[in-house]
This record gives C-alpha cells, sequence and structure tokens, in this order.
C-alpha cells in the first residue's frame, strides 16, 4: 500500500517552492495533452483550480479522468503543454511536500500496521498531520495496529485516505476514494474530506457517483474524450441542459399523443402515474392543463444524472485522433462556467 505517488519519499527539497506566490492557482493545466498511442486520453485541457477549492471530476470509463490525475501528479508527463501545481512543476511540489494522493492502484505494504504505515509517510513531509490524527481523521483509530495486508476493500480504503492526509498537504488528490465504501464508510468518507477541504485545503476527487459531486464539491468539472466539457457548480450544470421532468395521475386517462405535446422528449408510464421528461416544461404543463390533465401535478427541473448525460458522449469516450477533436464538446463549457 503506498500514498500513490511515491514521490513524496522521492525527496527532501521541502522549501523548494518557497519563491511561488501565495496567489499562484494550486491546479494550473495549459493546453496539456497527453495521447497513447491513437489515444488522446487528455485533448488540451486548460484549467486552474484556486487554493481551498473542493473541485470534483467527473467522467464516463475511459473519459480521461485518471490520466488527468497522473498528469496533475506528476507521473506523466504531458506531450503538449504545461502542468503547475502551486506555480511549480508537479514533481517539485510533490517533493515539497505540499501535494497527497489516493489513487486507484496501490501496492499492498506487506507486515507493517496501520499506525506505521501512516507514520512513515507522515515522516516524509515537512509538516505532517500528527498521526493519532491522521488515524482518526480517516475514521481508523481502531484498526492502527492491524497489519496492512489483511485488511478488507474497504479498511484498506480508508487506511489510504489516511495516508493521503499523513504529510498534511496543501492539495490532496482523490481517484475514486468511495469505490470500495459501503454507505456508512462512505458517508463517515465524505465528514472527514470536510473537516479537511474546511481547513483550507485544495481537494480535487474523480467520482462516479453524481450525488457525491454534487453535494461535496464546490465545483464540478465534467471530463470526456480527454477534454473538459463542462464546469460549473452542480446547479449551473442542471441549468445548462434546462428542461426537465412533468409528472401527473393519468387517472384512467388514454396516454396516446401524450409524447407530442410541447417541448416532450419522452414518455415513461408507471402504473397510473406518467413522467414527460420535456425541453419545455412551462409549454407541456400548459398543453397538460389544457387536456385537464393535473391531478398530482409535479415538475421536477434536470437531475445532474440528466446533464451528466447530455453532456458526454454516448459513444466510445476517448478522441482516437486529433482530427476528432471538434469543438462542439467545448461548447458546454460557456453555459455553465
Ligand atoms: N497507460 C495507458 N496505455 C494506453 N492507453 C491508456 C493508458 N492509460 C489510459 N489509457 C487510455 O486513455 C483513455 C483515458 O483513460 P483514463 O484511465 O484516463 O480514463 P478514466 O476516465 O480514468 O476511466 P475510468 O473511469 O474507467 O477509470 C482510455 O481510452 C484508456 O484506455
Amino acid at each position: 500500500m503506498t500514498q500513490g505517488t511515491g514521490k513524496q519519499t522521492a525527496g527532501t527539497t521541502a522549501g523548494a517552492q518557497t519563491a511561488a506566490a501565495q496567489t499562484d492557482p494550486a491546479v494550473r493545466f495549459t493546453a496539456a495533452v497527453k495521447s497513447f498511442g491513437a489515444v488522446r486520453a487528455v485533448d488540451g485541457i486548460d484549467l486552474d483550480i484556486a487554493p481551498g477549492e473542493t473541485v470534483a471530476l467527473l467522467g464516463r470509463n475511459g473519459a480521461g479522468k485518471s490520466t488527468t490525475i497522473s498528469l496533475l501528479l506528476g507521473l506523466n508527463e504531458p506531450d503538449e503543454g504545461t502542468v503547475r501545481l502551486f506555480g511549480a512543476p508537479p514533481e517539485l511540489s510533490v517533493r515539497a511536500g505540499r501535494v497527497g494522493a489516493m489513487l486507484q492502484e496501490a501496492r499492498a505494504v506487506p507486515r507493517v500496521t496501520v499506525r506505521e504505515l501512516v507514520a512513515f509517510v507522515a515522516g516524509r513531509y515537512p509538516a505532517p498531520l500528527p498521526v493519532s490524527e491522521a488515524l482518526r481523521l480517516a475514521g481508523i483509530t481502531e484498526l492502527a495496529g492491524r497489519r496492512v495486508d489483511r485488511l478488507s476493500g474497504g479498511q484498506t480504503q480508508r487506511v489510504r485516505f489516511a495516508v493521503a492526509l499523513a504529510g498534511n498537504p496543501s492539495l490532496i488528490v482523490l481517484d475514486e476514494p468511495t469505490a470500495a465504501l459501503d454507505v456508512e464508510a462512505r458517508q463517515a468518507f465524505w465528514a472527514s474530506m470536510r473537516v479537511f477541504a474546511r481547513r483550507g485545503h485544495t481537494v480535487l476527487f474523480s467520482t462516479h457517483h453524481l450525488e457525491e459531486a454534487d453535494a461535496y464539491a464546490d465545483r464540478i468539472l465534467v471530463i470526456d474524450r480527454g477534454r473538459i466539457v463542462a464546469d460549473g457548480t452542480g446547479e449551473q450544470l442542471k441549468r445548462s441542459v434546462g428542461g426537465g421532468l412533468v409528472a401527473f395521475d393519468l387517472a384512467g386517462r388514454d396516454t396516446t399523443g401524450l409524447d407530442l405535446l410541447p417541448g416532450v422528449r419522452s414518455l415513461e408510464v408507471r402504473g397510473d402515474r406518467a413522467r414527460l421528461r420535456t425541453d419545455d416544461p412551462d409549454a407541456t404543463v400548459i398543453a397538460l392543463a389544457g387536456l385537464g390533465a393535473i391531478r398530482g401535478l409535479e415538475v421536477a427541473p434536470a437531475s445532474l444524472d440528466d446533464a451528466f448525460l447530455a453532456l458526454t458522449s454516448t459513444s466510445a469516450s476517448t478522441s482516437t485522433s486529433p482530427s476528432t477533436s471538434t469543438s462542439s464538446s467545448t461548447s458546454s463549457v460557456t453555459e455553465v462556467a
């Protein structure tokens, strides 16, 4: 098990970034590109994350989230463009102990206890958290004496969180941090993450759980085919796709023609209730009122799921050549930024 970057241990150049101005963004990508063969996993990303922001990275499988994170941590070099953390190349910021990470792939370290591992990692940072505090924040105080290679998947995940926190880093990067956690552990994880974020730390996490992004991030980045296609709050993303859901009781009414009402994109009938997904809820409701179909009427805005589906492509999620990188996928950014 490691803290992921491995590079925290690579040097002791604490203070190497003292020249970096306080005003530097925590993260800056400038026209960053990373290809694997014909696949442009990161396809021209421009991004600033301010110190103290909590940012969620959303995307379908293969959209480019992990590659973005690996560029950010200096585990991979961009083929084009630049990546800076606190105004410095990622490797310098990592070596200076300003970055902690929890990645999807981590090797188990045999025979050491949880406390020993966390203490070892903390000792590599210039101003770490007390080990007991890192354990408490990650909710694993009771696991302190256990061997790290004999834990369940969810326990291991929490140990990795403690390892990422151990150095009290300015920036913490979490790649699908709740993937192996049950509901209770997940809630505890987010509560801890919030405590950490409220202390002024910058947090970037990737997730497939849209509701987690909505609930815990100040800002959501949607990545698709290696590009950022939306950047805003959950509310802004929902508004950018417009539309909504109109539901009502059929009360025995025939459903014929409901899908042809103004704005309606689709009709779903569950028991005696009709649910109309619509681009124009006002026009749909007016038409329903004209039909006298307003019993149990309910109007809801688009959900984050709707926004995500509208913003991301339904086909294979990576660009395979520069020629496929059209500007259409970036238009949503301006709508929601
Ligand atoms: N080392 C690699 N060699 C070849 N192709 C790679 C490599 N790493 C990533 N890719 C490809 O780059 C694209 C983006 O992958 P990436 O892992 O960044 O996506 P992701 O959004 O993190 O996906 P997931 O949600 O499934 O973890 C994919 O098409 C993937 O197959």
